[in-house]
């Protein structure tokens, strides 16, 4: 088996290198592939508090799915693996899952003390047989892509770029809980998201979504903020008007991917400007038709993950075997890469 190796908080366009390396390398040498990564997050345990992170484990299994994982294996990372040596490291990899082939980032560090360096593993792997590809790190506009850089484009709310470097929109799933039930009164029920302290989410603001609720798309208003136009203590809410619909979500899972932000929240002096604001709110997101029109494909391959989870996903081909034009911005020059906006929908994807 041909293993690629990494903490994976998502499979952004960098890490899809990888996948695409490790499924040609596994062709090639006519054996299964999968990724191996880990739970905690690494950073979690060696910083000794949660690590903020874009995707939790929910979350990360549906994009394993949707970039067609065939085997994605989540080991524990605790003290005991963090102090293991790199040679070390190779031998319970062997121990576990006797792999023939790894593939890493030219930035993947492993090992006691990150000691592990991909010339280390280079020799180490030598000496056991097992095929090494390193691939080159990805750039987008002069700089690697990577997921804290993520990270930080989420956090402050340039959704945009965070969707260009990881290939499709940025998510959120959650269990709605309830609110202050002010929201039906002034015309926009939302349905607000219990979310965990960990999972990191766009800052203060109104944006655009798409969202997945009771087994179809929606297209959604979401308010990230602590709602200053009505007094009270509050926690942060993430909260979500669908428009046109009636439902009932109490206690539902949702999955909200925000698009684009439309503006700050904002203290109004009364209810009704704030209810004129979201009025236009709503009308600027729905002109935003376009945005979610580029993400058709994305949608469609959710839809089919969403509705039956449990349908077998092994032997998908997750990528164009064609190399594809590099998006504007992006730099790895002599390297294939993925179309924009993900194109695993077509038949010659899937
Ligand atoms: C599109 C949209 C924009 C919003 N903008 C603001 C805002 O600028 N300021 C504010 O105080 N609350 C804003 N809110 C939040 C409302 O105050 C909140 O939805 C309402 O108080 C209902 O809360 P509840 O779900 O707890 O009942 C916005 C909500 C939506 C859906
Ligand atoms: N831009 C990239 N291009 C190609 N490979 C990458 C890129 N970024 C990371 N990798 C590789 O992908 C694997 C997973 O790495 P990891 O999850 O640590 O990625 P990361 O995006 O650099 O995360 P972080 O920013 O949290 O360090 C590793 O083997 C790593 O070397």
């Amino acid at each position: 088996m041909i293993l690629a190796l990494g903490s994976f908080d998502g499979f952004h366009r960098g890490h899809q290198l990888l996948l695409q390396g490790a499924r040609k390398r596994a062709a090639e040498k006519k054996t299964p592939w999968g990724v191996l990564t880990f739970s905690c997050h690494p950073q979690s345990v060696l910083q000794g508090h949660p690590y903020p992170l874009l995707f939790l484990e929910k979350e990360r299994q549906l994009l394993a799915a949707y970039w067609g994982i065939p085997r994605f294996l989540v080991i524990p990372f605790d003290r005991a693996l963090a102090e293991l040596s790199p040679e070390g490291f190779l031998d319970y990899l062997d121990r576990r899952f006797s792999p023939t082939g790894l593939v890493v980032g030219e930035n993947f560090r492993f090992g006691k003390g990150r000691g592990g360096t991909p010339e280390i593993l280079r020799r180490l792997c030598d000496a056991r047989h097992w095929s090494l590809d390193v691939i080159p790190s990805l750039y987008w506009q002069d700089r690697p892509i990577s997921s804290s850089q993520i990270r930080e484009s989420v956090r402050s709310g340039r959704l945009e770029e965070a969707a260009a470097c990881l290939g499709h929109p940025f998510l959120v799933q959650g269990t709605v809980t309830r609110g202050d039930q002010r929201g039906r009164e002034l015309g926009f029920p939302t349905a607000n998201l219990a979310l965990k302290p960990e999972k990191i989410v766009p800052d203060r603001g109104v944006y655009g979504a798409c969202v997945w609720a009771e087994g179809a798309w929606w297209t959604g208003a979401l308010n990230v903020g602590f709602n200053p136009t009505f007094d009270g203590i509050r926690g942060l809410r993430f909260e979500v008007h669908l428009l046109g619909a009636s439902l009932d979500l109490y206690g539902k899972p949702l999955w909200v991917f925000p698009l684009r932000k439309v503006r700050e929240e904002l203290r109004f002096p009364d209810r009704g400007s704030l209810i004129r604001q979201m009025e236009k709110d709503v009308e600027t997101i729905r002109r935003w038709k376009a945005q979610k029109d580029s993400y058709a494909c994305f949608w469609e391959t959710l839809h089919g993950l969403l509705t039956s989870p449990s349908e077998p996903l092994a032997g998908q081909p997750p990528f164009p075997d064609s190399p594809a034009a590099i998006p504007e911005g992006e730099t790895s020059p002599g390297r294939d890469c993925l179309p924009r906006g993900v194109g695993r929908c077509g038949p010659e994807n899937r």
